[in-house]
């Protein structure tokens, strides 16, 4: 499946040599990204991520939950009914490789319009034919372990970009996307559409010895997280997460710094920006921006153990109410109550 860029395509041997595995995969990507032609012959090669209306293919195995990447040649053979191979592959996007180059892509069954192909199989006789089912993001997430989390949801993200950029906002006309779908153009405009992303900032406030948490309405029972906010057109970052926390909470931040940064696919796609700020520690009285959050307050380190401890589930408590319940572990506000936890335990006592 490797293409091997130009002068080694008769020295494969000096590209191994040369790059690192990690250098080799980018250098492909890149190529795939590039090179219609060469991104259509890796479409050939390839395996194929499923999806159905953005929810995807899972399949269960013993107790555990994957993705299956699916081959070209069984893709064809087992959705074989379909008269229009070509054309519905060329709907795909490129979402990654292998360390041996192999390219992965992502096609969602309904996007591609294959139902309109007389004799296409029923979402369920796919289902039962592939042996899985379609499964929507929010639960596949907490279903799959590892490295599928990220890939599926930067694919979802990717494949619902390209269903809603479909026409120029200048021209109204078909926008094309390129083989690997990493953009799509305007022929009559020439304006060249790039898969968008919104920079969130999400901050853990602290005040030394306690963390703010809030909720929104539309969180699950008992869940309280980090402040977030999309940033404002000409916004820095560090600006962001002033403007945000007195929003939301009425304090001031004085002191920030950042932490990590993670691909979230909802509501659209966005780009979280992880930091830890600290208010000054004689103004720490919350007043909550009601429009935005149902709760918010201040929680102690034994109660944020507590609640690492007992998982991402509820306990339904005596008087009615749910104890706290964090993020799951692969969100990134997950990560910034970790480190919150493990710098107040390195503080001296
Ligand atoms: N609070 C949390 O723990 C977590 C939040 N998130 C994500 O963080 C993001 C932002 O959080 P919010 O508190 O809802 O943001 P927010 O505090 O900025 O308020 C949301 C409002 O911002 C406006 N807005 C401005 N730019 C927007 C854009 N590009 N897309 C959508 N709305 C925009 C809309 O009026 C929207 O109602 C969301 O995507 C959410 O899924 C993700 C993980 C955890
Ligand atoms: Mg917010």
């Amino acid at each position: 499946a490797m293409i091997y860029p130009g002068v080694y395509r008769r020295t494969p041997s000096l590209w191994f040599r040369l790059h690192s595995t990690y250098v080799r995969k980018m250098r492909y990507l890149f190529d795939l990204k590039e090179d219609d032609d060469i991104c259509r012959q890796a479409q050939n090669s390839g395996t194929f991520y499923l999806f159905h209306n953005l929810s995807p293919f899972l399949q269960k195995v013993g107790s555990k939950y994957l993705a299956p990447q699916i081959s070209a040649v069984e893709m064809k053979s087992t959705l074989g009914k379909l008269k229009h191979n070509e054309q519905m592959i060329e709907n795909s996007v490129l979402i990654g490789c292998s360390d041996a180059c192999m390219a992965y892509f992502a096609l969602d069954l309904v996007f591609s319009k294959i139902y309109s192909i007389p004799g296409f199989l029923e979402k369920s006789v796919i289902e039962s034919e592939l042996k899985g089912s379609f499964t929507e993001l929010r639960k596949a997430l907490f279903q799959l372990d590892g490295k599928d989390r990220p890939l599926l949801s930067s694919a979802q993200a990717l494949l619902r970009w390209h269903d809603t950029h479909q026409f120029c906002s200048k021209t109204g006309q078909p926008t094309q996307k390129n083989v690997a779908g990493s953009k799509r153009v305007c022929r009559t405009s020439g304006i060249i559409y790039y898969p968008q992303m919104s920079p969130v900032v999400i901050t853990l406030v602290s005040n030394g010895s306690q963390c703010l948490l809030a909720r929104q309405a539309a969180f699950p029972k008992g869940m309280y997280s980090a402040l977030a906010g999309f940033c404002d057109v000409g916004e820095t970052l560090e600006e962001t997460v002033r403007r945000e926390v007195a929003e939301e909470v009425g304090l001031e931040v004085e002191s920030l710094w950042y932490s990590a940064s993670q691909h979230w696919p909802f509501p659209n796609s966005s780009l979280m920006i992880a930091c830890h700020a600290i208010v000054q520690p004689q103004q720490t009285k919350i007043s909550m921006n009601k429009l935005e959050l149902e709760a918010a307050r201040w929680f102690s380190l034994e109660e944020i153990e507590e609640a690492l401890k007992r998982g991402p589930k509820p306990l339904k408590q005596e008087n009615q109410s749910v104890s706290l319940c964090l993020p799951p572990k692969w969100a990134i506000a997950h990560q910034l109550i970790q480190e919150w936890v493990k710098q107040q335990a390195s503080k001296p006592a």
